[in-house]
């Protein structure tokens, strides 16, 4: 492992986790799922399929596609052996989510989280929360006691408030007022995307963490529109301004055990993103721990990449850590145009610009 600035030709990392990730469904699922189980032990599964997975039951056989889906990707590739990885399950949190359910997620064994969408404020959240506080309060009171952790995107949807500013005004109007009805319960602030949110985690009470993207913490707005609108680089929250970005990265790179790694990768066919109206989400998987050591070598602290990536999630969530390792090597590859999705394609973030580090081959 380097020093806090000394070069290192190679890494080697226990085997690291993401703590959120979308892998869809069907042709889509089989094509991307092993990017993410080469380099990850495990991955938070989001819930916001079409229909949303809302029961215990729609998580386990949403758990048994992915497994499936894992193996057939391995035996089209010619990969001898399945990596191992355990897909994480959430439900998808609604007005209408009750209190058994979240008891029957907790005995499951394979649920980890419940998700709070929003309605209306991402990628397929229409079915999403309407009024947490005013419709979620006895389930919210069950996961406290249970010790099942709410999973939040963290930005309000109220039209009136500018996009920029959607995720320090979900503190104000939902997080504080949410943490003072429920102290003990778990809760992920997930891809946090301002200095305002990382101020909000590091200094709240309780059992409070967060997760944090390549894209949030390698690029800020300016991304967006350089030379021309860049659609593959609009994910929501959107990225933003140099000064956010700059606290995101102390806060990732800080030791800091509320910070974890959560790609956030979220894979859309290149003519859904580059139309009239364009989906939110970017796709990371297949680069994504070049991508955060390329962010962390930048203010030199490639030593604290491996609590960030292998650590701090586990002890949030209640796990050990991964037992494998994974390695990576200094490379100058070039990230590809576009990558096979189901009949479509994906262009990958930042597609064309080349990283500094590469998962090592033996890796996996
Ligand atoms: N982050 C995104 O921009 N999109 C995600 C949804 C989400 O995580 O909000 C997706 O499912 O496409
Ligand atoms: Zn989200
Ligand atoms: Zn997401």
């Amino acid at each position: 492992m380097a020093g806090p600035s000394g070069p290192a030709a190679r890494i080697r990392l226990i085997r690291p986790d993401d703590w959120h990730l979308h892998l869809r469904d069907g042709a889509v699922l089989r094509d991307v799922v092993l990017d993410s189980a080469r380099q990850f032990g495990r991955a938070i599964i989001m819930p916001n399929l079409k229909p949303p997975v809302l029961t215990t039951a729609d998580a386990h056989a949403y758990r048994e596609r992915v497994l499936a889906g894992l193996r057939e990707a391995c035996e089209r590739v010619g990969v001898d052996e399945t990596p191992s990885f355990d897909p994480l399950m959430t439900l998808y949190l609604t007005d209408r989510t009750t209190p058994d359910e979240i008891r029957r997620a907790r005995d499951s064994g394979f649920v980890h989280g419940v998700k709070l969408y929003p309605a209306g404020a991402t990628t397929h959240s229409d079915a999403g929360v309407t009024d947490l506080l005013g419709q979620c309060r006895r389930t919210l009171s069950a996961m406290q006691d249970c010790g099942m952790p709410l999973l939040v995107h963290g930005e309000v949807t109220d039209p009136a408030v500018d996009l920029f500013d959607r995720e320090a005004v979900f503190i104000e109007r939902v997080m504080l007022p949410l943490r003072r009805a429920f102290p003990a319960l778990k809760v992920v602030f997930e891809h946090l995307t301002t200095a305002d949110g990382a101020a909000y985690v590091t200094e709240a009470d309780g059992p409070v963490g967060a997760t944090l993207t390549p894209q949030h913490l390698l690029y800020n707005r300016n991304a967006l529109f350089k030379g021309g609108l860049r659609p593959h680089w609009y994910c929501l929250p959107v990225l933003k301004r140099e000064t956010h970005r700059l606290a995101l990265l102390k806060a990732a790179t800080s030791g800091n055990p509320r910070f974890f790694l959560g790609t956030d990768s979220a894979p859309h066919p290149r003519g859904a993103k580059e139309q009239d109206c364009g989906c939110a989400g970017c796709y990371t998987a297949r680069h994504a721990m070049a991508l955060y050591a390329t962010a962390f070598e930048s203010v030199g602290r490639l030593d604290r990449l491996e609590a960030f990536a292998s650590l701090h999630g586990p002890a949030f969530y209640g796990l050990k850590p991964n037992s494998g390792s994974l390695t990576l090597e200094r490379a100058t590859d070039p990230i590809p145009q576009e990558l096979p999705l189901g009949d479509d394609v994906v262009v990958p973030l930042a597609a064309g610009e080349s990283l500094q580090w590469r998962m090592s081959q033996d890796a996996c």
